[in-house]
């Protein structure tokens, strides 16, 4: 099974620039989480910084229980060895063929023989629908054909944790679909962990098991996608209804007084020429391709969701009891329209509570996995049933 990572009060500037500050959040060993946010918010600098190639000013990013932050060259080099990164562009080397391309981490991080080289390279191309296309040169291929390379090369090394930054960018729906099916068939098959950076709102919706949002340098949420799929939180609910309107501009933020001129005028009847039509809700997940397996992942979440029900908004968990098979809410001993009354929590200790005008919900509303602490909110208790992690 893939790795855990726990991220803390993670803090990234460039200079005077802030891009993101105190995110944190826990990615589940083999389950698929997407990153999603307005472009420029800095999710790329958050891949780059899970992996050690940008350094955060503060905070801790764990792996494997080593802090990839404050650890040693020697230390990063070796979790490294953990990740495989799927770059926006496949990062291929445009003079190799695609078999050398796929072959290059092999060659140069283990001693193994061409042989079994060759067997490796050749798995992975067959898995990212490759085969025959070994001797093709990156620029002899599509876009589409250009990911599924990159993505092939990071298998070979077989990670715990993929990384996968705008798997869509370039592509067209089709295309996107497939890379999408790609993404949910490998994790079927190797239960690595994944994190999906992406500003597309179908494969945000059918994709992942959690989803989180960067927006006005801060994690406006992260949890599992029902709570997103069902939030009413302003930012979220523009940025999946891919709306005008609202609180992200054309930049990043709006101002108040350009956001109470906009409501004016829709108030008044003018169409901006946003969709209509409001796609909040929770929809089908991808499923493996026939002939795969059940994916572990989606079994696992299924427990450890269920068993942070009660924490939940109710119009998620509407949308978790309502997605499972009638076996599974037997199972659970749940069952359609029922709300899982939230237990009693301890006094949260003073502190700056977020507010909903820095785009983020009371921390009583926010999905947290089990362990896990905000600000003025207290750690879950472990002997607390149902709170285990998943
Ligand atoms: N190495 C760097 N040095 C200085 N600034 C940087 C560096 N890398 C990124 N930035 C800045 O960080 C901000 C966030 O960039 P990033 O590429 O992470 O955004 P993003 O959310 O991935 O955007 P998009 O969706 O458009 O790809 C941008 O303002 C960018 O200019």
């Amino acid at each position: 099974m893939g790795a855990e990572v726990v991220v803390e009060g993670l803090t990234k500037s460039f200079g005077k620039q802030a891009i993101w500050r105190d995110v944190t959040l826990t990615l589940p060993p083999g389950e698929v989480s997407a990153m999603l946010g307005p472009s420029g918010t800095g999710k790329s600098v958050f891949l780059k910084s899970m992996i050690g190639l940008l350094k955060p000013d503060r905070g801790r990013c764990v792996i494997n229980g080593v802090d990839i932050v404050t650890c040693s060259e020697h230390k990063l080099y070796e979790i490294r060895k953990l990740f495989g990164v799927l770059f926006q562009d496949g990062a291929l080397f445009g003079s190799m063929n695609l078999y050398d391309n796929v072959a290059f981490p092999l060659r140069e991080h283990t001693k193994k023989s061409e042989t079994e080289i060759r067997r490796i390279v050749q798995e992975k191309l067959e898995m990212t629908g490759l085969a025959g296309a070994d001797k093709k040169l990156p620029g002899e291929i599509s876009g589409g054909m250009r990911k599924r390379a990159g993505l092939a090369r990071a298998l070979v090394l077989d990670p715990q944790i993929i990384l996968v930054d705008e798997p869509d960018s370039g592509l067209d729906p089709v295309r996107t679909a497939y890379i999408s099916q790609l993404l949910i068939d490998l994790n079927t098959q190797i239960d690595a962990t994944i994190l999906i950076v992406s500003h597309n709102i179908n494969l945000a919706r059918t994709v992942p098991d959690n989803l989180g949002m960067l927006f006005r340098k801060e994690l406006v949420m992260f949890g599992p996608r029902e709570v997103l799929l069902t939030s009413d939180e302003p930012v979220v609910e523009q940025f999946l209804n891919g709306r005008k309107r609202g609180p992200i501009g054309m930049s990043e933020e709006k101002d108040t007084a350009t956001m109470a001129r906009e409501e004016a005028e829709a108030a008044a009847g003018h169409h901006d020429g946003s969709p209509d039509e409001d796609v909040r809700g929770v929809i089908p997940q991808m499923q493996p391709s026939p002939g795969l397996p059940e994916r572990s992942g989606e079994r696992r979440r299924k427990d450890r969701v269920m068993r942070i029900l009660h924490t939940l908004p109710p119009a998620a968990q509407e949308g978790i009891i309502e997605s499972l098979s009638p076996e599974d809410q037997q199972r659970y001993g749940v069952h359609p329209h029922m709300l899982v009354k939230s237990t009693p929590r301890p006094t949260p200790s003073p502190g700056p509570v977020p507010s909903q005008h820095q785009g983020q919900l009371p921390a009583d509303q926010v999905a947290q996995f089990p362990g896990q602490q905000r600000p003025g909110q207290h750690r879950m208790r472990p002997a607390d049933p149902g709170q285990g992690q998943g």
